[in-house]
């Protein structure tokens, strides 16, 4: 009998030549007939066989397993998902501190301040759910919730990293997001309910600048005789007009410019406005060193609805820049870059834009067209008649001759103008003695006096 070379050692199957011959001389014939000689002929490579192909069988069974079990997926489960960029995700986290259904093992703090009622301001903490993944329940419906941030991919225009949330139920919940999302809107909303929201840019896009804040009474603020009423008829005025500026095809937008001393209440006034009104306020500041034309544009277009946009200080902005034109200016927006900006607003819904400005004389005649500045107004150091109406609204309509004295002594005195803010100072440091207040008159002549 031949045998295989010795080089074979005692665990190398051997074949005899004869069973190669019995086979039909094909390749298969030959593997099949060697197959069979090494199951019967070798326990060893018996056992090996079997182990392979057993692996196989696994390793189809486990592959057979990941594609039912994705098509299960695809078929019985639902994915939605919240990028980081979009305004539900915020809502989402907010509403899902608050959800007691929920089991999180990773968690985030988030710090708030919170104004109250009387003004008083607290610390709040909440504890949102972290990356990772969590378990709630809702509507009887369980959801899986995965917060994934993306540990490579910066968002380029505020440096944090992209986030995103996947909720994922069964296919037959599905009804159950929208309802969720809008539930979580109506949390987010609810919180602010009564407040202002202020907003500023964040690299491309507005975030609201702290917690929302009570709103500004209107009556707080105290200008000359007619001048708050008739800039609030003209702004309710143009807020009505909607049809009256589509029928003939004008952009539906007012641009206001409140000028004059500082600390005479042009930002009061317009918070207050935002507050009676029921708007919320984005400020831009035009100054920002990395706010470019483009961006500029950007955030003119994409305001938050039912905001008013506040420039401040327009004049300061352009002012510095020609000053240091040869070495290169700080600021990144161009004047025509902001013409241009307050030009191609095309927002359908209505757009409502205040400036204000110390020095309105450096303001170029081209932004002051009909079109940017629509409606302009001094508003002024106090007058006779403001002075009185502040001091009433300090110490009450009751001490009314008490007034009469405060503004006697201030015309005998030969006082120079005020500015409201002054006044407000002095009546603070004698808040509760208007006595006081008038022995202190005095003061207000300087008017850098630190009380
Ligand atoms: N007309 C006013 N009525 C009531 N309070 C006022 C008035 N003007 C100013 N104040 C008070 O003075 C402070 C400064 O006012 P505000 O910032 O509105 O002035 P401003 O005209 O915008 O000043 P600036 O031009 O320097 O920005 C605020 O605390 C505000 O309450």
């Amino acid at each position: 009998m031949n045998s295989l070379p010795a080089t074979a050692n005692s665990n190398t199957p051997v074949v005899s030549l004869e069973k190669l011959k019995e086979t039909d001389g094909s390749f298969k014939g030959m593997a099949s007939g060697l197959l069979e000689d090494v199951m019967k002929g070798n326990p060893y490579f018996a056992a090996g066989g079997g182990l392979m192909l057993l692996g196989t069988g696994l390793a189809l069974l486990k592959s057979g397993i990941t594609r039912v079990s994705g098509l299960a997926y695809r078929q019985m489960l639902v994915d939605l998902e919240i990028p980081s960029k979009d305004k539900s995700y915020l809502w989402f986290l907010e509403w899902m501190s608050q959800y007691k259904h929920r089991s999180s093992r990773h968690l985030s703090v988030e710090t708030n301040y919170t104004q109250h009622n009387n003004g008083s301001i607290s610390t709040s903490f909440s504890l949102v759910p972290g990356p990772g993944k969590h378990l709630i329940k809702y509507e009887g419906a369980w959801m899986l919730i995965n917060r994934e941030r993306s540990g490579k991919l910066l968002d380029m225009t505020n440096g944090t990293p992209f986030e995103t949330i996947t909720l994922t139920t069964l296919y037959r919940d599905r009804n159950k997001f929208p309802s969720l999302l809008e539930e979580a809107k109506r949390m987010a909303l609810k919180t602010r309910e009564g407040k202002t929201v202020i907003y500023t840019s964040w690299g491309q896009e507005w975030r609201p600048f702290g917690q929302p804040r009570m709103k500004r009474l209107i009556d707080s603020v105290v200008l000359d005789k007619g001048i708050k009423e008739s800039i609030i008829d003209d702004v309710q005025d143009f807020l009505t007009s909607g049809q009256w500026y589509h029928d003939r095809g004008i952009p539906y937008r007012r641009g206001y410019l409140l000028y004059g001393p500082p600390g005479s209440g042009k930002t009061s006034f317009i918070q207050s406005l935002a507050g009676y009104l029921d708007y919320n306020i984005c400020i831009l500041n035009l100054s920002e060193t990395n706010l470019t034309d483009d961006r500029l544009n950007y955030l003119m277009n994409h305001i938050p609805e039912r905001s008013i946009l506040l420039l401040e200080d327009v004049d300061a902005a352009f002012n510095k820049r020609s000053q240091t034109d040869e070495k290169g200016y700080s600021s990144g927006v161009t004047f025509s870059g902001l013409l241009n900006a307050l030009d191609g607003v095309a927002s359908a819904e209505e757009m409502l834009t205040f400036m204000t400005s110390n020095h309105p004389e450096r303001l170029d005649p081209a932004l002051l067209r009909p079109g940017r500045v629509d409606y302009k107004v001094l508003i002024d150091n106090a007058s006779i008649y403001q002075i009185e109406r502040m001091f009433l609204r300090f110490y009450g309509e009751t001490h009314r001759e008490l007034c009469d004295e405060f503004l006697e002594q201030f015309k005998t005195l030969g006082l120079p103008t005020v500015s409201a803010a002054q006044l407000q100072g002095l009546f603070v440091y004698n808040k509760r003695d208007p006595k006081k207040a008038i022995e202190m008159v005095e003061v207000l002549k300087q008017p850098n006096h630190v009380f």
